[in-house]
C-alpha cells in the first residue's frame, strides 16, 4: 500500500504570546496523490500548517507533535531545549526535502524570485541543486517545461522584474513542472491574479494535482470544487471538518462549513460562471 504522503500526529503550534493555539493538536493522514483543499477564513491557520510542512514557520512560533513526509519524521519540537540537536536535525530534514520532494507555490510568485538574477539563471541553479543535470541539460529542462505553461522560453532570459504577475507565476508552475516534485503546497496561488488570468492556469493546476500529491491553499470555492479530492475546513486552528469534496459540497456537517458554502457560493459566482461558459 501506498504510504501517507503527509502525516500530522499531535502537531500543534503556539505562539508564547497567546493563550489560544494557532494550530489546536492535529491528527491527520493524508493518502498520497489527492489533492487537499485546505480552506477557512482568513486568521484560521492554513498558511502555517502549509508552511510547517517545508519547516518554514516564524522563529518565535513553538511546536509540539511531529509532521512525516512518507513516514519520514520531518518535525519534531517538544519545546525542551535538551532536545535542541534532535531538533535541528529536523530542520535539515526539512530542508531536504524542501524543493525537490514537496514544492511551495506562494501566492505572489514575485517574491520567490531573486530579482538580480534572469530567471534562466535561477531555473537552471535550482535544477542543478536537486538533480544532477549539467547546466545544459538543466537549461533544456528550463525550456521544456516552461513550453509546458505555454510561455515562450524566451522570457527564461529576462529579470522577474520584467514578466507580468501571471507569467510569474506560470513560471513557478514551470519550475515546479521541471522539479517534479512529489507534493506541491500552493498557497493562494492564483489569489493576486485577475478572473481571466486564473481561469487561464486552472488546467495547469489540474494536470499538476493530477501527477502528484497537492495541498491547496484558498478561499475560492469555485477553484475547490475545480481541483480537490478531499477538503478540511479550518476554523481558529481547529480542523472541523475533513471529507472527501463530493460528501462535504452535497452534505456539509458543521455549522461553519455550511456557512462558508453559502457565503463563498454567493462570492464566487462570477467565476464559476466563467468556468462555466468555456466548458
Ligand atoms: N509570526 C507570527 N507571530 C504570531 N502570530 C502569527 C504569526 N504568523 C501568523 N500568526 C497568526 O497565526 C494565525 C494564522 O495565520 P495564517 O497566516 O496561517 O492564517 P491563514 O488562514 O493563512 O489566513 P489568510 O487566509 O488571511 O492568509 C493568525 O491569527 C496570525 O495572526
Amino acid at each position: 500500500m501506498n504510504k501517507p504522503i503527509i502525516r500530522f500526529d499531535n502537531f500543534s503550534i503556539e505562539n508564547p504570546d497567546s493563550d489560544r493555539p494557532l494550530i489546536a493538536p492535529l491528527n491527520l493522514t493524508l493518502p498520497p496523490y489527492r489533492t487537499l483543499a485546505l480552506v477557512g477564513e482568513s486568521g484560521s491557520g492554513k498558511t502555517l500548517l502549509g508552511r510547517s510542512i517545508l519547516g518554514l514557520l516564524p522563529e518565535q512560533l513553538n511546536t509540539t507533535g511531529n509532521i512525516y513526509f512518507q513516514d519520514k519524521k520531518i518535525i519534531s519540537v517538544t519545546g525542551n531545549p535538551t532536545v535542541d540537536n534532535k531538533q535541528k536535525k529536523n530542520e535539515i530534514a526539512a530542508l531536504e526535502i524542501r524543493g525537490k520532494a514537496v514544492s511551495f507555490i506562494m501566492q505572489n510568485a514575485i517574491n520567490a524570485f531573486d530579482p538580480l538574477f534572469s530567471l534562466q539563471d535561477q531555473f537552471c541553479e535550482t535544477l542543478q541543486k536537486h538533480t544532477a543535470l549539467s547546466y545544459r541539460q538543466a537549461l533544456i529542462k528550463a525550456q521544456q517545461s516552461v513550453s509546458k505553461v505555454k510561455l515562450s522560453s524566451a522570457l527564461l532570459k529576462r529579470l522577474p522584474s520584467q514578466l507580468s504577475g501571471g507569467q510569474l507565476q506560470r513560471m513557478m508552475l514551470a519550475l515546479t513542472f521541471a522539479l517534479e516534485p512529489e507534493l506541491v503546497i500552493a498557497d493562494e496561488p492564483t489569489s493576486a491574479l485577475d478572473s481571466l488570468t486564473q481561469f487561464e492556469l486552472l488546467p495547469l493546476f489540474k494536470q499538476m494535482a493530477k501527477e502528484r500529491s497537492m495541498i491547496f491553499i484558498t478561499h475560492d470555492l469555485a477553484l475547490v470544487q475545480e481541483l480537490a479530492d478531499d477538503i478540511a475546513v479550518l476554523k481558529r486552528g481547529e480542523i472541523v471538518e475533513f471529507r472527501a469534496k463530493s460528501i462535504l459540497f452535497s452534505h456539509p456537517q458543521h455549522p461553519y462549513t455550511q456557512y462558508l458554502l453559502a457565503m463563498r457560493a454567493k462570492l464566487n459566482q462570477p467565476f464559476a460562471r466563467l468556468v462555466r461558459k468555456k466548458q
